[in-house]
């Protein structure tokens, strides 16, 4: 095992999911020398990054995360023309609600207040645009224009490349063992050992086990997501799978929870559809199947299915798995510890980080290197939640 001393870095980022490699790729173009560590052999498939699509959108309730995006879309822009790599494709991003629906009126309005390219949809619209979606009377729809698909893993891999090229340290298959805290930050991995003046955990679901030993206990549930996709009964019958773009549906079929899906991509002839949401599970036993699962996914999307968009066989074809990491109020967490300044802390991805990643480790470089915040983080804080420092402090 090498001693500490023998290879020190500006910046260490643990994790290298998107937010990770969001992050040390900004590291690195502000010519900081920095590592990036990753339990896992690269790439893999036991976080919160993997698979190939995630929806893009500026529709959002809340102005900070409209606010983000506008940074977040060119930011994607040039990771493509850099990587050469088609990393976004626009479909739309519709959204479906029931009329009155409180998040869907928020969203409307934020996106009428920051004219942001949008239109509301007829019910006879909605017929001739999308045949195959059937909503009932009651029902509304509207339509976030610039949104659609990112390529997720072509990003993650474009990030990674792109770092490398700049001259950042990728080590993976190496579990981070242990933090030591101090002006000079040391950690050691599962074979080796480094220091950094500054460090980044962007550790996903192993969040709270990484900021354990640290003193922070946050408070972050960790989920399981099935990820289904469905078929056509009749292959090329419904029109749905030439037609339908990504789409979000709140408050539909009586679910509280959200239902999104996004087009045909993974899987030729397969439309992904998923749950905005899933039973509470630890990334190292995602596998084994829930003791008392309170949320029926599958049956809700069933149900769903068969309801609006009954030209898909209600029984998934494929099923895999992803972890969603969720704070209370479903914000990120993007900040420094509490007691060690330069340990950044980004966690709390809610399910909804991936388009934001751009942003957000831009966030994270500048908390890493003491730079001037380009955004406003009250919405970030951990001094939001009552309890983040154990007693024994
Ligand atoms: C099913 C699903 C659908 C989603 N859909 C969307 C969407 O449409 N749009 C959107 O914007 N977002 C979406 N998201 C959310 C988005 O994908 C996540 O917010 C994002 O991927 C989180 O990235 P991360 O880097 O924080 O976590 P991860 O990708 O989990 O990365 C954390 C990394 O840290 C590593 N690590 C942990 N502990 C250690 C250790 N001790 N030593 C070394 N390495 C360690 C892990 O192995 C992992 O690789 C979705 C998520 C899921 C699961
Ligand atoms: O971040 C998003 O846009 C989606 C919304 C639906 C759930 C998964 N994440």
């Amino acid at each position: 095992m090498a001693l500490p001393g023998d290879t020190k870095y500006d910046c260490i980022v643990i994790g290298a999911g998107i937010q990770g490699s969001f992050t040390a790729y900004h590291l690195a173009k502000l010519r900081k020398k920095t590592l990036l560590l990753e339990q896992f052999p690269l790439p893999h498939s036991r976080g919160s990054s993997h698979g190939q699509t995630r929806i893009i959108r500026r529709a959002y309730e809340e102005h900070f995360y409209t606010h983000m995006m506008e940074e977040c879309y060119q930011l994607w822009t040039e990771l493509e023309k850099e990587s050469g790599a088609q990393l976004f494709r626009k479909t739309g991003l519709l959204v479906l609600a029931k009329a009155g629906n409180e998040e869907y009126e928020k969203v409307c309005k934020n996106m009428l207040e920051n004219q942001i390219p949008w239109e509301s949809l007829s019910p006879a619209e909605m017929k001739l645009r999308y045949p195959g979606l059937f909503l009932s009377p009651g029902e509304v729809a509207c339509c976030d224009i610039n949104g659609g698909v990112l390529f997720a893993e072509k990003a993650l891999r474009a990030l990674q490349m792109l770092f490398k090229q700049m001259g950042g340290i990728i080590r993976d298959g190496e579990k981070v063992m242990h933090i030591k805290p101090g002006p000079v930050v040391t950690v050691t991995t599962t074979s080796s050992i480094y220091q950094a003046d500054g460090l980044v955990i962007t550790a996903g679901p192993w969040a709270q086990k990484v900021l354990r030993p640290l003193g922070l206990q946050l408070p972050l549930k960790t989920l399981r997501i099935n990820v289904c996709y469905w078929r056509e009964k009749i292959p090329g019958k419904s029109g749905i799978l030439q037609s339908l773009p990504c789409f979000l549906g709140f408050n539909l079929n009586g679910e509280e929870h959200e239902v999104y899906g996004l087009p045909s991509q993974e899987y030729p002839g397969l439309i992904k559809i998923c749950f905005h949401g899933g039973n509470e599970a630890d990334p190292e036993e995602r596998d084994l199947k829930a003791q008392n699962p309170n949320i029926q996914d599958i049956e809700k999307l069933s149900s769903f299915i068969s309801r609006y968009i009954p030209g898909l066989h209600p029984k998934p074809a494929v099923v895999e798995q992803c972890m969603y990491t969720n704070t209370p109020d479903t914000n990120f967490i993007l900040d420094h510890h509490p007691l060690h300044k330069n340990i950044v802390i980004g966690a709390g991805f809610s399910g909804h980080g991936f388009k934001l990643s751009p942003v957000v480790g831009k966030i994270l470089s500048e908390l890493c290197i003491g730079e001037k915040q380009s955004y406003d983080l009250k919405p970030f804080r951990i001094s939001r939640f009552k309890t983040p420092l154990k007693a024994a402090l």
